[in-house]
């Protein structure tokens, strides 16, 4: 490995700092976003959301347990949470060659490189976390030989239209019939919705699903700032209309509360770590979930059909939503995990249990 090659990280307020490469090198621009997880660099780096963004991690040893490889489909779609590595960098604290994992058959640097995806380490990625956290969120370039691009702000891209599938795909075949709206949707919850005797129907981001027959609509998590998704949130308006259950994730939710009326704003700095707590509304039991958002719904705009399901313990940002009278309920963070607890999967339990009783009436 290049051990040797420096890079610098330039920073929109003008601070540098200087690192050394360990995966492909070649110059990048993007939003730096950092996540305090302590594992899971193989699902953050395939996470769909992630597209456009330059990642931190916080926690300083990343490499040591390698990757799963270079897989084909079924082994693939198992081991990460999409086809390829969807994050622009990756800056750590301190990279390791050395791995050692039951799974492991390749080192980070060699995915990395494999995928085309630059990172650097020997940075100081505390130091950064505290200026994002102090100043907001911030664009960020990796320059490699002086070769300097241009700066990127992703969220004035449709990235949801680079991340979501150009075809209609159907998984398993199970009692409930789930159309999966793809804006990016991690492969846990596939996952997830087929381990509950589901067929999964996932279909493009802007498909007209309002034709459709299914038992159930699931709008997914995905990249950038919602409101770019105009054709997503008009089919949604009119899938309000009916009756059958409807479940959202992350990008998902934020796509269901501007169809019913609401705002969304960007948060400073974003929520991405496997700790958030969140309150479930009208009782006081706390959930520790995984996350990975920049933007937020402001509850205050829900209209009156509309309530706040979960919200978050730390900073009162709305964590989740449901409809008042119908089976449409959705969470800003990640019930699928993947990585991280998985203490909210019930919330699947809960969209199957919906789609059981609505068939029942
Ligand atoms: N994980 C997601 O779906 C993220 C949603 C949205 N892109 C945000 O950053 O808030």
């Amino acid at each position: 490995m290049s051990q040797q090659t420096k890079a610098k990280l330039i920073l929109q307020d003008g601070s540098e700092y200087v690192g050394t490469s360990f995966g492909y090198e070649g110059s990048v621009a993007g939003e730096m976003v950092f996540n305090t997880a302590m594992t899971g660099y193989p699902e953050s780096l395939t996470d769909p959301s992630y597209k456009g963004q330059i990642l931190v991690s916080t926690f300083p040893l990343i490499g040591n347990y390698g990757v799963p490889g270079t897989l084909q489909e079924d082994e693939l779609f198992r081991f990460y949470e999409s086809e390829k590595i969807q994050v622009s960098a990756f800056i750590v604290s301190d990279y390791t060659e050395e791995f050692s994992h039951w799974n492991a058959s390749l080192s980070l640097a060699d995915w990395m490189k494999e995928h085309k995806i630059p990172g650097i380490y020997g940075v100081d990625t505390r130091a950064l976390t505290k200026k994002l956290r102090e100043q907001g969120s911030m664009l960020a370039k990796i320059v490699f030989e002086e070769i300097e691009p241009e700066w990127k702000d992703p969220n004035l891209e449709n990235l949801v239209a680079q991340v979501s599938t150009p075809e209609k795909k159907v998984y398993g075949e199970g009692k409930h019939k789930v159309l999966l709206l793809d804006c990016g949707v991690k492969n846990n919850i596939i996952r997830c919705l087929l381990k509950r005797d589901t067929t999964v129907i996932r279909v493009p981001h802007d498909y007209d699903f309002t034709q459709e027959e299914y038992d159930g609509l699931f709008i997914s998590n995905g990249p950038g700032d919602p409101k770019q998704n105009t054709a997503a949130i008009a089919n949604l308006k009119k899938a309000f209309d009916q009756d059958t259950p409807i479940m959202g994730i992350c990008l998902g939710t934020q796509l269901m509360a501007l169809a019913a009326g609401a705002d969304t704003y960007k948060l400073k700095y974003g929520h991405r770590s496997h700790n958030q707590p969140v309150v479930l509304e009208g009782t006081k039991r706390c959930f520790i979930t995984s996350q990975n958002h920049g933007y937020a719904i402001n509850n205050d705009t829900l209209p009156k059909e509309w309530k706040p399901l979960f919200v978050n313990a730390n900073d009162n940002t709305c964590e989740g939503i449901k409809h008042v009278s119908k089976p449409f309920f959705a969470s800003q963070f990640h019930p699928e995990a993947s990585s991280g607890p998985t203490d909210t999967e019930f919330l699947f339990d809960d969209f199957i249990e919906m789609m059981e009783k609505n068939q029942a009436n």
